[in-house]
């Protein structure tokens, strides 16, 4: 059956559509450049509402696996491919991708240029789109406020280590939670609108987690934030990381198409390393705007020179706008994590070098 994918400025691409629609589904359109990883786009929280191109043309070869989702569910409206694969041949797989798009009611079109489609947008920018059986025009609104739709109701308690970490929730990935037990630590998932919460549990450090949408959302919240910043040992992850800036003064503005791939580039102004990241991101803390606050920028994209990274001039705080969990990417900069581990621990800061 034909699908067709519209942008705003009315270019379209067509294909072939995973089934019959009533409507069209419309969300913000944005690629992502890694050859895997797509269960984990799929299902990370940050994505919440968007349709996600993939550019490499054959995805899906190695399956679904139950071991690999971000969160409990889907997260992306849509998505846009040439191929998605129905084998699953991979020891872990419990599914092939095709399978598991119909499963979970992902809308999706296949055989759709998708290199042409990123051309357009890498043109064009960042911009709502359509998906139909016809070309239908979206509707151009701003969506906002997904990190409300996301971050969870409750607070939950995971693990037993002896240091005790809290992850501010703003739709945290899995792999973060993850990565966090891994590095011993009993951990406290925490709604950041009950960031107040967090003087009765007492935690050794937080971490602020990755989330959906523009981080300015949640600019009620700062003032609380800085409080709590101002307290505990503090590590920000993407949506963490412009939180941080924010409640510190900074600016954040939105990228004419982001960072979403497994091969950014990114240089650590301390000891001069370059390292490749693991990215999704559409906002980015503004350079200039860190001039009046006490952070400095410590990473820097190497392709176009924006901050990827903050430190704290004098408090135990600092941050990467890339994941250093990882999932999917690569672990280059996993010893962030481990860094951080340091500062909680006061076992004094070590560098990956
Ligand atoms: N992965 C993330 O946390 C994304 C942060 C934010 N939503 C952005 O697009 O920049």
């Amino acid at each position: 059956m034909k699908g067709v994918i519209q942008l705003e400025d009315g270019q379209f691409f067509e294909g072939e559509a995973s089934g019959e629609w009533t409507s069209a589904i419309e969300g913000e359109v944005v690629f992502y450049t890694g050859m895997t990883g797509y269960q984990e786009v799929l299902t990370d929280p940050s994505y919440r509402g968007q349709i996600v191109v993939f550019t490499y043309p054959l995805i899906g070869n190695y399956g679904v696996s139950g071991e690999s989702s971000e969160s409990g569910e889907p997260q992306v409206k849509g998505a846009i491919m040439w191929q998605c694969s129905d084998d699953d041949n991979h020891y872990l797989a419990d599914q092939s991708l095709a399978a598991y798009m119909e499963e979970q009611n992902i809308p999706y079109l296949t055989k759709v240029d998708t290199r042409e489609l990123t051309k357009a947008i890498r043109t064009k920018g960042t911009c709502r789109a359509s998906i139909a059986n016809e070309k239908t025009a979206p509707v151009p609104v701003e969506a906002a406020g997904q990190v409300y739709e996301v971050s969870q109701k409750e607070k939950q308690v995971y693990g037993e280590g002896d240091t005790h970490l809290v992850l501010i929730d703003f739709g945290w990935k899995q792999s973060i939670l993850d990565e966090l037990l891994a590095g011993g630590a009993k951990v406290t998932t925490l709604p950041f609108r009950d960031i107040a919460d967090i003087y009765d549990i007492h935690p050794d450090g937080i971490v602020l987690s990755n989330g959906p949408g523009d981080p300015k959302d949640v600019t009620g919240y700062l003032p609380q934030i800085k409080e709590v910043l101002d307290t505990y040992p503090a590590f920000g992850i993407c949506y963490g990381h412009q939180v941080i800036s924010l409640a510190y003064g900074a600016d954040t503005k939105k990228l004419p198409f982001g960072h979403r791939g497994a091969n950014h580039p990114v240089k650590d102004k301390k000891t001069n390393y370059v390292f490749i990241t693991s990215q999704n991101h559409n906002y980015v803390v503004t350079s200039e705007s860190l001039t009046d606050t006490p952070l400095e920028a410590r990473m820097i994209h190497v392709n176009d020179g924006s901050v990827e990274g903050v430190v704290h001039k004098s408090k135990p705080i600092f941050s990467a706008q890339f994941h250093p969990e990882a999932n999917p990417g690569p672990q280059d900069a996993a010893w962030m994590i481990e860094e951080f581990f340091a500062l909680v621990e006061k076992k004094g800061v070590t560098t990956y070098a």
